[in-house]
């Protein structure tokens, strides 16, 4: 197994790409992760104390009807307990209002109150981050599921709450819930990152993405257009929409009816959704396909990610290949550049029409792609990887399985450029030094050492 710090200082040795990587030491991220993971025992005292404040005070109040409604919707019944005490607690009470009016705030002037779905996924803590860090408020809804290490995703939700974003723990499906926030907050934005995500999962547990990429959605939709005013909604669509499509780049204007996996599929099926409740509600919506994303505080089921993991260890890894030992490629983005992406479609979007689920008017529907031109072999990635680790992987060459992947993937963003000023900056070399540095620093400290 390789030491994971001398990593670090060869990382820094390497020369960057001129005017591509700083290493941002003022970023919240930075210095969010310094406090991580050993508070200061004075904080620890405090958090004692006002834990205990918390659990009299959900303990002396009776659960609402909401919370009744909510125990059992969420999860098909089985609430997750990960943060119940500490995040949302068994009742909504106004204790639980108080932080969610507190947090969706805006503290600029003309910042946005925004409801952030899936705030402690990758996407999501980075979109978040940045919109709080502007002067928006920012509330995140997000169930905490275990389709990965759920430890990442408290992780991350320390970030968040360091940040000031209150997460409460909760499924988009749980129609009571978003109820109860809408009439908390009134939020003037949906960012919709919550999905079931993956490709190749798709064929293990198929019913996970009927249960949140379309359920969940409609779910969401029906609160955002019976709310008055309605929210503007913008949400994550993804490349796999192109499907087993071959002219590339892929253009927003191509057909997208020969999905690939039943991952792809629900995607799909969510623009169409979207496009339904924007024509009969006049609800204002934006889908976002995002190419392949990576990234620091990424997911541990992606292949970059898993790479990573298996060369330090010395395990084999799978390099897919097509037909006819064809190039399988993707267009990898980092995760900087679709967040910039992710706000300029919030800030340019226009108002819904609608109010109380009565359309007034016809109301803003577009569709963009969020990727970086340029398609990387994955064979690249491994290459590219093997240099920053210092270690040469163990690669095994074999046929894509008919498993829901596409060969290659490759975007057209000229409409993004045009209409949101959207413009990525970040090469994979760039872009994966930054997500090694951060694996290194992640799983290096003490506590993870043995998770990585
Ligand atoms: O762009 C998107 O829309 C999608 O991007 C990724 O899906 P994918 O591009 O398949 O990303 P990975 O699962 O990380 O795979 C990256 C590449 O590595 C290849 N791969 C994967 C696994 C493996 O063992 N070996 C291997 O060569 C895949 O075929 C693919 O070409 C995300 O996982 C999806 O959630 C997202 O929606």
């Amino acid at each position: 197994m390789t030491q994971l710090k001398p990593i670090l200082s060869h990382l820094d040795a390497l020369p960057s790409t001129p005017g591509k990587f700083k290493p941002d030491k003022t970023s919240p991220y930075h210095r969010l992760s310094r406090l991580h993971p050993s508070l200061s025992p004075r904080l620890t005292l405090w958090s004692f104390f006002v834990l205990f404040l918390v659990i009299l005070f959900l303990f002396c109040s009776p659960p609402s009807a909401t919370t009744a409604v909510s125990n059992t919707a969420v999860n098909g019944g089985k609430r997750r307990n990960l943060h119940t005490a500490a995040v949302l607690g068994p009742s909504l009470g106004p204790n639980w209002e108080n932080r969610v009016w507190a947090s969706a705030r805006p503290t600029s002037k003309a910042g946005l109150s925004i409801l952030v779905t899936g705030a402690v996924g990758f996407v999501g803590t980075h979109v978040s981050i940045s919109l709080k860090k502007r002067g928006d408020g920012v509330v995140g809804l997000d169930n905490f599921n275990s389709y990965y290490d759920t430890g990442l995703k408290k992780a991350r939700n320390s970030l968040l709450q360091k940040a000031g974003i209150f997460v409460v723990e909760g499924d988009i499906n749980d129609a009571a819930l978003l109820q109860k926030l809408f009439e908390t907050a009134k939020f003037t934005h949906v960012m919709h990152l919550a999905a079931q995500a993956g490709v190749r999962y798709a064929m293990k547990n198929p019913m996970s993405y009927i249960h949140s990429n379309v359920n969940g959605f409609v779910n969401l939709l029906e609160i955002c257009k019976s709310t008055n005013p309605q929210p503007i909604v913008v949400w994550a669509s993804s490349s796999s929409v192109y499907g087993l499509n071959s002219k590339v780049p892929f253009s927003e204007k191509d057909r997208t009816d020969q999905p690939a996996s039943l991952y792809a599929a629900t995607k799909k099926a969510g623009e169409e959704i979207a496009h339904t409740y924007n024509h009969i509600y006049g609800l204002s919506i934006t889908g976002l396909r995002f190419f392949t994303v990576y990234g620091p505080w990424g997911r541990p089921d992606m292949a970059y990610y898993f790479f990573t993991k298996d060369i330090l260890r010395g395990k084999e890894i799978k390099i897919y290949e097509g037909v006819d030992h064809g190039t399988v490629a993707r267009d990898f983005t980092y995760i900087d550049d679709v967040v910039k992406g992710c706000l300029a479609a919030l800030d340019t979007a226009k108002k819904s029409t609608g109010s109380g689920g009565k359309k007034r008017g016809a109301a803003q529907f577009r569709i963009y792609n969020l990727g970086n031109t340029t398609p990387v072999p994955i064979g690249r990635l491994v290459s590219i990887l093997e240099k920053l680790l210092m270690v040469k992987a163990k690669k095994k060459v074999i046929q894509m399985p008919r498993n829901g992947d596409v060969p290659f993937t490759h975007a057209n963003i000229s409409l993004a450029q045009k209409e949101l000023g959207y413009k990525p900056t970040t090469d994979l070399e760039t872009g994966l030094k930054k997500f090694v540095k951060w694996y290194v620093g992640y799983y290096g400290s003490k506590k993870k050492s043995s998770a990585w």
